[in-house]
């Protein structure tokens, strides 16, 4: 629809249904920036429906998202960090939380995804980036109040460039007239590559792994114990959590003063994936192609991914990542 005809139609609409304001039926037909409550039961079941072996990121993504949105006044604008091996489930849960927002998800207009990478790669630009990235946030949460930023391989960005949002993280009730208590921030952690592992205490982890080491560490400390998985609490991790993203300078966070300052209001871990997270990922996406379930082909691919550590062979060192690529050869 272009706006002209749409507001036609609208317009003709309403005139016709009578009851229905002007605006309620246009936001039938476009998207709307609507302050609208979380269906929390909604967010559970595609949680637990599609997001698999993260029980920790399960239940903090639930209490932050229902809580944030509950408060009819937050002090500050929400903000997630998001922590773990790759292919864990970081994205999926950006996307889920998004989708659960904002009925377009990562399509909606309200919902702005950066990739470092991507949208600053150059170090010499960084300057051009703080002002471009503060103009961005100031003009859509202006447009509307509930949007959502989600900054992805925060490991490559450079600090300077987190600090031109840090403001808005704050609890200022407004900044030039424009309130950003209503906004969610959700940083997203990038780890584990190929190419730099070294090896501590017996557990292969990235160097440029800020926290997702001590993560994969505990787990595996629980597994050699004998423990459940879902044993693990949310006390194991976040400590180490928030230390180990300090103190790694090569994480976008270090320094950048938003954990000495409590501008992180949630730390959400991901544990590495077994085997038969694996099998369950390679299920899903079968399932989302529209094919029966083969578990023949399950296993095949499953057996296809690598895991470590060397001799215990426990959790996969791509995580879900490159499953759906292997399901096409089979
Ligand atoms: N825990 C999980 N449950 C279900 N599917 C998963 C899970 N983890 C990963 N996947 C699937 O694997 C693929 C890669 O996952 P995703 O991009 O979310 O990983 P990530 O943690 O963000 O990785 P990276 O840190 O490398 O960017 C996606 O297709 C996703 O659906």
């Amino acid at each position: 629809f272009e706006p002209i005809s749409l507001g036609i139609a609208v317009g003709a609409a309403s005139a016709l249904t009578g009851y229905l304001s002007y605006r309620d039926l246009y936001c039938r037909f476009a998207e709307c920036c609507r302050e609208q409550p979380l269906n929390a039961s909604a967010l559970k079941l595609n949680l637990e429906e599609k997001l698999f072996g993260q029980h920790l990121a399960t239940e903090v993504i639930l209490k932050a998202l229902t809580g944030f949105k509950n408060n009819k006044n937050p002090k500050k604008p929400l903000t997630l960090s998001l922590h773990g091996w790759a292919g864990t489930g970081k994205n999926l849960v950006s996307q889920i939380a998004a989708e659960n927002l904002h009925p377009k998800g990562l399509k909606s207009n309200f919902v702005h995804l950066f990739v470092s990478t991507l949208h600053f790669p150059h170090e010499q630009h960084i300057k051009l980036y703080q002002d471009q990235l503060q103009r961005w946030i100031r003009g859509n949460v202006s447009a509307c109040a509930s949007s959502v930023f989600i900054f992805d391989e925060m490991d490559k960005l450079h600090p300077g460039v987190i600090d031109a949002i840090k403001p808005f993280l704050d609890y200022y009730e407004q900044i030039d007239g424009v309130s950003y208590r209503k906004a969610i921030f959700i940083f997203l952690r990038f780890f584990s590559h190929i190419g730099h592992y070294r090896v501590l205490s017996g557990v292969p982890c990235a160097i440029h792994n800020a926290g997702g080491d001590l993560i994969t560490k505990t787990a595996l400390d629980f597994w050699r114990a004998g423990r459940r998985r879902e044993g693990i609490q949310l006390k194991d991790l976040e400590p180490a959590l928030s230390v180990g993203v300090f103190n790694n300078k090569h994480s976008g966070l270090w320094h950048s003063g938003l954990i000495d300052r409590n501008l992180i209001d949630y730390f959400i871990p991901f544990l590495p994936l077994e085997y038969s997270h694996v099998k369950m990922c390679v299920r899903a996406e079968m399932k989302a192609r529209g094919s029966a379930i083969d578990e023949d082909v399950v296993t095949r691919v499953a057996e296809e991914m690598t895991f470590f550590p060397k001799d215990e062979k426990i959790y996969s060192d791509k995580g879900c990542k490159t499953v759906q690529s292997r399901l096409d050869f089979h």
